[in-house]
């Protein structure tokens, strides 16, 4: 079908900066804005959903929303500390909210009144953080969404010829916000879009098409996320002809491909995870405090995605006050001590081609070595795992990473048996496989 604003290749892009993304495979998200202040609580009660939706699900005046900016001190603010958060966690690259839902902008725009420079310290939050990661040698994307609840321009649907006039009037404005972006912080390797799942979007497949067109041609090279796009016909992600539009998939968001799919893996994807069970930004209540997760199912998760050809993007959620949450430094720090160890595994790997999924976790191969990682996840209650190699290879080396030489059994033609022993305190173990063809 012929489509003015559907996808723009059919294959996955192989230029140097989509490779240096897909091979990033860890990234940090950091939802941070004024729904950090009142943290998921309203007027002395908790509200159990996900914190940057507060506004919203407790009907939040606007004026006392917009009034919570003459708090947003920053005084624990420093994105030194953040940066040291994303080298602690392995993190290759971080994804920051420079707008959410609500509207407030963490750079000081040009185009609205909803911004940091009009907050007490007037600092530019977007600014420090790009000097401070990139010092670290870590890339830095910019989260955008389009869903604005606070623009009077705004509309979920278009009703009506003033509707279609007042939405156009707000993707200028928008389209304006993100030139700004690109213009102000032309080191940004990607965008990340939300908030486009609405019927005014779907309506204006042009829009997005354009908005990718012009991060393009502003920033060579930029990375732009599938959830930006619709089609003419208002298909999402991916368009009325079956191709992926943007340059990876975003559409896991708290999920991973369950069940494990080989064929998810023809496609760049990312999948982005909270630490708490469902809210992105911070929140204060035992909720979400009793839910965070365990840093072994954040590197089940990674292992997961690697496995797949997919990104890993674990979020964390700073406090009003600008500091991380010790609980998520924590996981951070524990998630990063396992990757330095067994990052041969996961950093440039990906799908390992003619090899099944074992159960126990999962084989990863290095897109450029060809070298194959066995990264046990799952490990049985037998504490053993029977390790089934494509068919006519056979395992002629096994290296425990972070250790050396492993023993193995034959237990038939390319099936061989590792016994593990009990759980290792230093997290799931990953094997690197060495085979060569079955002798007959
Ligand atoms: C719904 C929704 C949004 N998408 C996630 C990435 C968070 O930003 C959440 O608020």
């Amino acid at each position: 079908m012929e489509l003015k604003y559907g996808a723009s290749r059919e294959k996955p892009r192989e230029d140097a900066a989509m490779q240096r993304f897909r091979g990033h495979r860890v990234g940090q998200f950091i939802h941070w804005g004024l729904y950090a202040l009142p943290a998921g609580r309203w007027e002395g009660k908790d509200v159990e959903f996900a914190a940057e939706f507060l506004p919203r699900v407790a009907k939040v005046p606007q004026q006392r929303w917009e009034a919570l900016a003459n708090d947003f001190t920053l005084a624990d603010f420093d994105a030194e500390r953040w940066a040291d958060t994303a080298v602690a966690l392995g993190a290759r690259y971080m994804t920051i909210t420079t707008k959410h839902h609500d509207g407030f902008c963490l750079w000081p725009s040009a185009h609205t009144d909803f911004h940091m420079g009009n907050t007490p310290s007037g600092r530019d939050v977007l600014g420090e953080l790009v000097a401070a990661y990139e010092a670290r040698g870590i890339d830095v994307n910019f989260y955008y969404s389009v869903l604005d609840w606070r623009h009077p321009d705004w509309r979920f649907t278009l009703e009506n010829d003033a509707d279609n006039l007042a939405f156009a009037r707000y993707l200028d404005f928008a389209m304006k916000q993100l030139e700004e972006l690109a213009e102000r912080y032309p080191s940004v390797k990607g965008f990340w879009f939300d908030g486009t799942w609405d019927e005014s979007v779907k309506a204006n497949g042009w829009w997005t098409w354009e908005v990718e067109r012009m991060l393009k041609e502003r920033l060579p090279g930029v990375v732009v996320n599938s959830r930006l796009r619709a089609d003419d016909l208002g298909a999402r992600h991916v368009d009325s002809n079956g191709l992926l539009m943007g340059d990876y998939e975003s559409g896991y968001e708290r999920r991973l491909p369950e069940p494990w799919d080989r064929s998810v893996a023809a496609r760049d994807w990312e999948a982005c995870m909270t630490i708490p069970q469902a809210s992105w930004g911070y929140h204060q209540g035992p909720w979400a405090q009793s839910t965070l997760k365990h840093p072994w199912d954040v590197v089940d998760m990674i292992a997961h995605c690697t496995s797949l050809g997919g990104n890993f993007l674990l979020n964390f959620g700073p406090r009003g006050d600008g500091s991380m949450a010790p609980a998520e430094v924590e996981i951070a720090r524990t998630v990063g001590e396992w990757l330095a160890v067994n990052g041969e595994a996961i950093y440039g790997c990906g799908y390992a081609e003619g090899w099944d999924y074992p159960g126990w976790g999962y084989f990863t191969r290095d897109s450029s070595t060809g070298k194959v990682f066995a990264v046990v996840t799952r490990a049985p209650a037998s504490g053993r795992i029977r390790l089934e190699l494509p068919t006519g290879l056979e395992l002629v080396g096994l290296r425990l990473l972070g250790s050396g030489e492993y023993p193995f059994k034959g237990l038939a033609d390319s099936v061989f048996e590792v016994e593990l022993g009990g759980a290792s305190n230093a997290g799931p173990r990953v094997f690197a496989v060495e085979t060569s063809a079955l002798a007959h």
